[in-house]
């Protein structure tokens, strides 16, 4: 495939598959959330209390505020993505349950102040994902630019639903692929 039609089939994926997720009714929803919480918590039940780069939700985008905020009580500093330029890597500014927050682009909450951090961990929404760890997102490439800055790559945990699974998403050079994928029905570890 040429890359202009990578493109358009990309686009056209990422409609139908938001589509799709914001039709899931609310039991799916909670269901998707149980599951994932479980396997988020095995997952960081390995690993050293660190720093954590999450998002607030937006379209639909699973929900894992609730696990995060109790990240936070354990000790582990939490951060929101904050967007710097179109074309720029994002920056990860220091969020807890009690931070005031704003409107940034695109309605998306974010802190209102708070240090700037680099997260050894990062929750990353999907859109769409494959069965090589490579990720759909809304077509900005702040993810993809965010992990291709960062020496050593944080730890990067996908989130997403079972039905946004795609064979490829015909990756190109800049798609970055992600260590673990967590959906409703499990975990993927594509480390080596
Ligand atoms: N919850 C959440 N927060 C996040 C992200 C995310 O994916 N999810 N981001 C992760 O990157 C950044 C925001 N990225 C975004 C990128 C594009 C669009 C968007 O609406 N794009 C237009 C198309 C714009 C264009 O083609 O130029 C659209 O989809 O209509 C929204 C957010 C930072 N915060
Ligand atoms: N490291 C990078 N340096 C320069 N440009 C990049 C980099 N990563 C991605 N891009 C550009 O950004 C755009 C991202 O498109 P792509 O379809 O991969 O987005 P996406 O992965 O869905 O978005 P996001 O990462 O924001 O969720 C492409 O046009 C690509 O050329």
């Amino acid at each position: 495939m040429t890359l202009e039609l990578v493109k358009a089939w990309r686009q056209q994926q990422r409609e139908q598959l938001i589509r799709v997720r914001q039709q899931l009714s609310l039991p799916q929803r909670q269901a998707w959330q149980r599951n994932c919480h479980k396997t988020l918590s095995d997952v960081f039940a390995g690993l050293p209390v660190s720093t954590l780069g999450f998002y607030w939700p937006i379209r639909a985008e699973p929900d894992c505020r609730d696990f995060v905020a109790k990240c936070s009580e354990l000790g582990w500093k939490t951060a929101l993505p904050v967007i710097q330029t179109a074309h720029q890597a994002l920056i990860f500014r220091l969020w807890t349950p009690d931070s005031p927050m704003e409107n940034g682009p695109w309605d998306i909450p974010i802190p209102k102040s708070g240090d700037i951090i680099e997260p050894d961990v990062l929750l990353i929404p999907l859109v769409g994902f494959d069965a090589a760890g490579y990720r759909l997102g809304y077509g900005g490439g702040f993810y993809d630019r965010t992990l291709a800055s960062r020496q050593p790559k944080p730890l990067s945990i996908g989130l997403g639903i079972e039905s946004s699974f795609l064979d490829s998403i015909h990756p190109q050079p800049h798609d970055i692929r992600l260590d673990i994928i967590i959906t409703e029905a499990g975990l993927r570890d594509f480390r080596q």
